[in-house]
């Protein structure tokens, strides 16, 4: 099986609101694809349609060439980090896996790995409901590990980390790349997916802005390759930020 997501064309409107305007990408095997934009660009909205969440108006979403509701073990063909906190709160880290791994066919053994893959070996049988939302992520993560698959999708998976977490997710996801994987991962924060992501989608209102690697873009901003990739994405997204006052610097 091929280890891509292609999106082509997605348009997706909530009543009035359009949340995709004709989004087009492809996220390739062997290195990190940065997903970015402004609040309400629709980088969560193709999240959710790719993985058969929200289904577009028009356009297609393909995991590994076909789509995700034909999969027929999802879990081993794409892992998926969209809501950290969607967890029953009564069950213990390992129960939750548990329970997911069952769904799937996969065995306990596979459950205790990703655990300690995560960094949550030690507090496998506390309540999901207790943890802090970087631990949430780190459970989150696990799942997503979970069928060993060769596509991964995490939305903001940064959030809450500490810096310790933020090291460790930086190079799990360099790593997850480094074996073939293809890895597409939504962020805010800049400066960490200039450290990781050879690869950048920039979205906008619904439309793709950008959709090339992090050194061409730099390439082609006022201050070249010295330059960061938070000025390219302001130079390009300042027209299309829906609540201005949250990128103005
Ligand atoms: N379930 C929904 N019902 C109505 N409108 C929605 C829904 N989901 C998303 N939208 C709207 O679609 C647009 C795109 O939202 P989306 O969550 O995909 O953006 P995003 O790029 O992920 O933003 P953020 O960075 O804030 O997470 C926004 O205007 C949002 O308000």
């Amino acid at each position: 099986m091929e280890s891509t997501i292609e999106v082509s064309d997605l348009h997706k409107r909530y009543g009035r609101t359009v949340a995709l305007d004709g989004v087009s990408f492809t996220v390739r095997p062997g290195h990190v694809t940065g997903f970015v934009g402004p609040n309400g660009a629709g980088k969560s909205t193709t999240m959710r349609v790719v993985l058969g969440l929200a289904a577009p108006n028009a356009g297609t979403a393909l995991v590994g060439g076909v789509p995700y509701r034909t999969l027929r073990r999802p879990l081993t063909h794409v892992g998926a980090l969209l809501d950290a906190g969607a967890l029953q709160p009564s069950r213990s880290a390992r129960n939750h896996l548990l329970w997911l791994a069952h769904s799937q066919g996969f065995a306990a053994r596979r459950v205790d790995e990703v655990l300690e893959q995560a960094g949550l070996g030690e507090v496998r049988r506390r309540k999901a409901g207790g943890f802090s939302l970087g631990m949430r992520q780190r459970l989150g993560i696990a799942a997503a590990l979970l069928g060993d698959p060769p596509v991964l999708m995490l939305d903001e998976p940064f959030n809450g980390l500490d810096p310790e977490g933020i090291v460790w997710m930086r190079g799990l996801l360099g790593t997850l790349a480094a074996e073939g994987r293809a890895v597409l991962v939504s962020s805010h924060l800049m400066s960490e997916l200039q450290h990781i992501a050879a690869h950048v989608v920039i979205v906008g209102r619904g439309r793709v802005l950008a959709d090339t690697t992090v050194s061409e873009l730099l390439a082609a901003t006022p201050g070249g390759s010295a330059g960061s990739l938070e000025d390219a994405y302001f130079a390009l997204t300042r027209d299309a930020v829906e609540f201005r006052g949250e990128v103005a610097r």
